[in-house]
């Protein structure tokens, strides 16, 4: 059967991402409860594509929460001049000065890094390690005795681990953030001598609990997030990409040749796109019924993933169009994919509900995809071959007249 032989379970997993679209059964919810959890442990099983915009929504954050920072800090000021003694108001305003100073570099890295994850994502770490290593230094550089003249410090370990839950993290992200400001508690608590006394723990435990409250906070913000992310980039029926996510896939390709030109002689990468269209459709559907059709569209899709790379993006373009990029391969060898592809079509027995083997052709139009054209203008290249292909008679593969071509 066409669903149980799949080349690599994993790898197949993240490129459809259909369960969500599936019936809840009995057990489900503990299945995706479980799933979930892997989703949001670690970063490991993301998509590439879901990297991108989970960087971008935790650059809002960084953002938003590295201005509310940048603002609140110097204001304390106040309190530290009313409060503390004028020969160690010096050094928190030493201290106050470097910390506005990292935090205005923070929002400036975040801001100027749209689209750099991994900025982004140093960005995030800094903010929280910013305000903690400030901490930490005016513990070590003021006298153990002046330490209780402190006031409003002894927050910072808590306001960071209650920061965590406004950021999209992983709960490994946030557990080794968390971690480290239990040990922040527990250094000052060995400073001003409050470590293994009954306030000492207690302030222990409101940590924690606030880790554990935090930790809760970001697998269900990320896992909504991965929710939100999937319906609104997956085709619900067959779980391949959807046309928009499609549109903006292929730019990210051609920016991506764009930046690879130049790096060897060998000029960009040549990146090629595929229109198949399942042939007489319709009669498929007269004749068995829409939800053997359906059934057909995804046994299709599945066909598809199984035909090209991980690297590759198949995706639903409509009705029963699909595209597909094949990144790294010219015009000739994009022939050879598609052709490869209708033949695996044409043997392959789809089937019906009841097991009644449903003969299916398709037709596929070729194109090279150009790294500065608009990417509308390889898709219409790649259909007007289609069309020509279905002219021919179907079950065809046709390229595409080449962009350069004076006839077109
Ligand atoms: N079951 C099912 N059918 C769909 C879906 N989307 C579009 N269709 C059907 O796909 C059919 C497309 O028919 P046509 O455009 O005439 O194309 P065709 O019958 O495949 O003929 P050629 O493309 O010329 O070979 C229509 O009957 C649509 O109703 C879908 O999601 N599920």
């Amino acid at each position: 059967m066409l669903f149980s032989k799949l080349r690599e379970p994993r790898e197949y997993q993240n490129r459809r991402l259909d369960s969500l679209a599936e019936p809840p059964e009995v057990g489900h919810e503990l299945f995706v409860g479980l799933s979930a959890l892997r989703d949001t442990l670690s970063s490991r099983h993301h998509s590439r594509d879901f990297a991108f915009a989970h960087a971008r929504y935790l650059r809002s954050r960084v953002l938003a929460l590295g201005l509310i920072f940048a603002l609140l800090s110097p204001l304390w000021i106040v309190v530290d001049a009313l409060v503390l003694p004028s020969e160690l108001l010096w050094y928190t305003l030493a201290g106050r000065v470097g910390l506005l100073l990292g935090l205005v570099g923070v929002l400036a890295l975040a801001y100027f890094s749209l689209e750099r994850i991994r900025r982004i994502r140093f960005s995030a770490g800094m903010l929280l390690a910013l305000p903690a290593g400030f901490y930490l230094l005016v513990l070590i550089m003021l006298p153990a005795e002046q330490v209780r003249h402190l006031v409003g410090y002894g927050f910072i370990p808590f306001l960071l681990v209650a920061a965590l839950s406004v950021f999209p993290f992983t709960l490994l992200e946030s557990l080794v953030a968390g971690l480290a400001m239990l040990g922040l508690l527990a250094f000052t608590q060995v400073i001003d001598g409050s470590w293994l006394t009954g306030r000492g723990l207690e302030s222990v435990w409101l940590l924690s609990s606030l880790l554990v409250v935090s930790l809760a906070a970001n697998h269900f913000q990320l896992s909504l997030l991965l929710r939100l992310y999937r319906q609104a980039t997956h085709d619900s029926l067959t779980g391949l990409f959807n046309r928009g996510a499609l549109e903006e896939h292929l730019e990210k390709v051609q920016a991506w040749q764009r930046d690879t030109e130049g790096q060897d002689s060998l000029g960009s990468v040549p990146c090629s796109l595929l229109m198949a269209d399942l042939d007489h459709f319709k009669r498929i559907n007269d004749s068995y019924g829409h939800s053997v059709g359906d059934s057909v569209l995804c046994q299709f899709a599945e066909l598809l993933m199984r035909q090209t790379r991980r690297h590759d993006c198949v995706a639903r373009y409509g009705g029963e169009e699909f595209v597909i990029i094949l990144v790294g391969s010219g015009q000739a060898r994009a022939m050879e994919i598609a052709d490869r592809i209708r033949r695996a079509v044409e043997k392959t027995e789809f089937s019906s509900h009841d097991g009644q083997s449903i003969p299916v052709t398709t037709s596929i139009g070729v194109t090279r995809l150009e790294q500065d054209e608009p990417a509308q203008e390889a898709i219409k290249r790649a259909d007007e071959a289609l069309y020509r292909a279905k002219r021919e008679g179907r079950n065809q593969v046709m390229a595409a007249l080449s962009p350069s071509d004076p006839s077109i």
